[in-house]
């Protein structure tokens, strides 16, 4: 019988490969990982983790401020970004320590060089040494895309944001996506000017309308400005190091830091995937069936890189389902239904389910119910933010086929009221249930 040198090879380890690696492992697969960056990926080392770290940092602006409103006697307060960017990428480092171990103790073999696929059993070092293994899994995630114009090179990524030497007091974001909005909040708090720019007028599309709006009028009072209809002309790098921005019909616009949030594309550029046939999509994702499979039998893709959901749970999910499936014995598919997601603006918003938009398309006359409020908390620091949970309701059925939601700590709210929808609860059933109070989240139960 022909042997590989492994049962497994796992090209990337992020959020999806290293929960494929581990768990592969852990059913007594043999199981080597290639890593060309650092260990924990996208989500640990440069997204989701040191995000909401400076997500926190910044949030202290306003609690510094609001607490004199609460009483306490606060000196004047100085932000310092080396601090807090040291601590957060310590924090990091921390994290990447804890997943090595993790592989370790699984015994998974890491490889820490660049990897591609040289044929359907075959991967290639970097260093120039050939691997086989019986299966090869896919889980390289995605790469930040940056608009050809001139001077985009003077730009950065999310890539680079979280090491600046230095704190940029005039911020050109261009996106108006995820990315965009949750690092408009972080730089406005910490006391930058920040502008974002955008081609169209619609901020994080797919999000509910109501809600998208509420966080643009909060933005814009809070003194961020927006762009829209605008396409980059070019970028001058001044004598001093600061940036011109030209675009089209507005005066340039002089930054410290021009940060672009136009999307990740999926990783698969020079993989050598035509060397295995993998077929990919138009936009270059990895095609693969429900079990994770591509077109050819011996690989597989999970994760940003197959363009399904760019979410950390979600390539967490489908590494699990692709272990267990294929070398625990025990099938498993991933239910794409009813994903909550959030961006953690400031405030945060969250949703789950179907958009008011999406539920009158599909269902027709939905029942809508909203609770527009100022928390308690901004009421008595006399800031005048007010929060909005919506509930969408289906007609004849009265299951609430979707909650989205704006305001203080929305992510935390939404995650256990996600469970409900998923449940496929009914509006009567959320009414059933004694409000717990004083909160905000009892208002989800409050709504008629
Ligand atoms: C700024 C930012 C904030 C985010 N915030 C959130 C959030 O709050 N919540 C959320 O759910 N999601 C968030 N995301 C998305 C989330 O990070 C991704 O969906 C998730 O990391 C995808 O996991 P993955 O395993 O597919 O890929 P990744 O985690 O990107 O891992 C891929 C790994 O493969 C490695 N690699 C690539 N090519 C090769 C090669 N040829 N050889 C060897 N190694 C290779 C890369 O270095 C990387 O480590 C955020 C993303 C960004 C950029
Ligand atoms: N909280 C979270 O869960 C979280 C946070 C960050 C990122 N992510 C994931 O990472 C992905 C990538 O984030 P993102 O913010 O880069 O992408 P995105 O798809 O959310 O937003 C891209 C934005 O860029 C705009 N755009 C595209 N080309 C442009 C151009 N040439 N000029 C100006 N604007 C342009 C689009 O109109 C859109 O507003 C997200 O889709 C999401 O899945 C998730």
């Amino acid at each position: 019988m022909l042997t590989y040198d492994y049962d497994l090879f796992v090209i990337g380890a992020g959020s999806g490969g290293v929960r494929a690696a581990r768990v592969s492992a852990a059913y007594g697969a043999r199981v080597a990982v290639a890593e060309e960056h650092r260990v924990g990926g996208t989500c640990v080392i440069r997204g989701c983790v040191p995000k909401k770290l400076l997500v926190y940092g910044s949030h202290f602006a306003e609690d510094l401020q609001d607490a004199r409103r609460f009483g306490w006697k606060v000196p004047d307060c100085e932000f310092d970004w080396s601090a807090l960017r040291d601590n957060v990428l310590a924090e990091v480092s921390r994290l990447e320590g804890l997943y090595t171990e993790t592989l370790g103790n699984n015994k998974v073999e890491i490889i820490r060089e660049r990897a591609t696929v040289a044929g359907p059993h075959e991967v290639l070092l970097g260093s120039g040494q050939t691997i086989t293994a019986g299966k090869i899994l896919i889980a390289t995630g995605a790469w930040p895309i940056v608009p050809h114009f001139p001077g985009a090179e003077h730009g950065i990524t999310s890539n680079e944001v979280f090491h600046l030497d230095t704190f940029p007091k005039r911020v050109v974001i261009a996106g108006a996506g995820y990315i965009a909005n949750e690092f408009a909040g972080i730089f406005h708090q910490f006391g930058a000017h920040v502008t974002l720019v955008n081609r169209t007028d619609v901020i994080l599309r797919g999000y509910d309308e109501q809600i998208r709006d509420r966080l643009l009028q909060i933005s814009m009072t809070k003194g961020i400005e927006f762009k829209f209809h605008v396409a980059f002309e070019k970028v001058d790098k001044q004598p001093d190091g600061s940036l011109l921005v030209h675009m089209t019909g507005h005066e340039p616009i002089p930054a410290d830091m021009l940060l672009f949030a136009t999307g990740r594309r999926p990783h698969t550029e020079n993989l050598g995937l035509e060397t295995a046939d993998v077929a990919l999509d138009a936009k270059g994702a990895i095609k693969v069936d429900d079990d994770n499979r591509s077109s050819c039998a011996s690989i597989y893709a999970v994760g940003d890189v197959t363009n399904r959901v760019q979410l950390t749970p979600v390539a967490i999910r489908e590494g699990q389902a692709f272990a267990d499936t294929v070398f625990g014995n025990n099938p498993r598919r991933v239910d794409y239904g009813c994903i909550p997601s959030a961006v953690f603006s400031h405030p945060p918003m969250a949703g789950v389910g179907m958009t008011e938009a999406e539920a009158r398309n599909k269902l027709g006359e939905v029942k809508v119910y909203t609770s527009d409020f100022r928390a308690m908390k901004n009421v008595l620091a006399d800031r005048h933010e007010r929060a909005l949970y919506k509930l969408v309701v289906h007609p004849e059925t009265d299951v609430v086929v979707g909650i989205h939601m704006i305001g203080p700590d929305a992510p935390e709210i939404l995650q256990a009221a996600a469970i409900a929808v998923k449940a496929r609860l009914t509006k009567a059933q959320f009414d059933d249930t004694v409000a717990l109070h004083p909160s905000m989240a009892e208002e989800l139960v409050l709504m008629r």
